[in-house]
């Protein structure tokens, strides 16, 4: 049977300082990204992008956050969709838009794994852990918060929507990290959330902490939700990203990722976020995602026979 995509775009830069993530899921769209997955056999319809109604201004005590009344719009506005959409198809794909996207999407696939009466596991690939809450963030940027919300730590109030469906920190696995701050660091300590850090993936490779997770997705019959951030990717061969950090995942590294998950076939979802176009060069940030995303789904060297001239 053939199986089926959805791509919905959700162009948000209101969680991130710089703009530019406003053109991330149409960038996706130029470097091709429906035509890779149909050319893998998959049936591929793109549901356009969300939008949200003008915002007015929310206080709140964190001086620091701002587009408060945005996000929280985004959230339900993605939430919703991403939960249309999961249902709908076999393997949604969300073109962000900064991280916040996330605090949508992951309480959304939440749900549908709820409805489906299995566990949800998030494969968290970003060199950050997004771990603030509103009280903690210092930049008062709030993509640096879904993980957190997603997960049903405290700190929100009522500013965010009630989570009614909390992540189990035991079933998130954090690669590429590598900028921690230190409220986070507390709450990876807490939660005991397990990270692969960029030292531990020096240490040991990727190869072996995905095929322990991956085995535990599937002996619990879990559905699997990817947050692919391209802050995740080292800056040398992914620059369009306003929150670079040197030292990340090799183009290497990333594919064997997601080929790894590929073959496991235990993907059900997946994020792509932070693409800011406007920090590209050329296009080659974009293009490399739509190659990673072809990995998750699927190809394989022989699937991309080159051509001599
Ligand atoms: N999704 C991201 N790129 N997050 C970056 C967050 C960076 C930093 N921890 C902050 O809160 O500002
Ligand atoms: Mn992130």
């Amino acid at each position: 049977m053939t199986r089926h995509t959805i791509l919905l775009g959700a162009p948000i830069q209101t969680g991130a300082s710089q703009p530019g993530c406003i053109m991330g899921p149409q960038s996706l769209r130029t470097a091709g990204l429906a035509k890779i997955i149909e050319d893998l056999g998959w049936q591929v319809s793109d549901r356009g992008d969300l939008t949200i109604t003008p915002q007015r201004p929310t206080p709140h005590p964190n001086a620091a956050i701002h587009h408060l009344a945005e996000t929280r719009a985004w959230i339900d506005t993605v939430r919703e969709a991403a939960l249309a959409a999961g249902r709908d198809c076999d393997l949604p794909v969300f073109m962000g838009g900064d991280h916040s996207m996330a605090a949508g999407t992951l309480p959304a696939m939440a749900a549908r794994a709820a409805e489906a009466g299995r566990p949800l596991f998030v494969l968290w690939l970003d060199a950050h852990p997004d771990l603030h809450s509103l009280d903690s963030t210092e930049s008062g940027n709030l993509h640096g918060t879904p993980m957190a919300y997603a997960l049903g730590l405290p700190g929100f109030g009522s500013a965010y929507p009630a989570n009614a469906h909390p992540l189990d920190p035991a079933n998130v696995c954090m690669m590429g990290i590598r900028s921690v701050d230190r409220a986070e660091a507390k709450r990876i300590l807490e939660t005991g959330i397990e990270v692969h850090d960029m030292r531990a993936i020096d240490e040991t490779g990727v190869i072996a902490p995905l095929k322990a997770f991956l085995a535990r997705v599937a002996a619990a019959n879990g559905m699997l939700h990817v947050s692919f951030d391209v802050d995740f990717l080292d800056p040398s061969f992914a620059p369009a990203v306003g929150t670079t950090v040197p030292g990340g995942a090799t183009f290497r590294e990333a594919h064997l990722i997601l080929e790894m998950v590929g073959d496991s076939g235990l993907a059900t979802s997946l994020d792509l976020v932070e693409l800011n176009p406007f920090l590209d060069e050329r296009g080659r940030t974009a293009r490399v995602l739509c190659d990673f995303t072809a990995s998750l789904f699927g190809r394989r060297v022989l699937d991309r026979q080159t051509r001599s001239y």
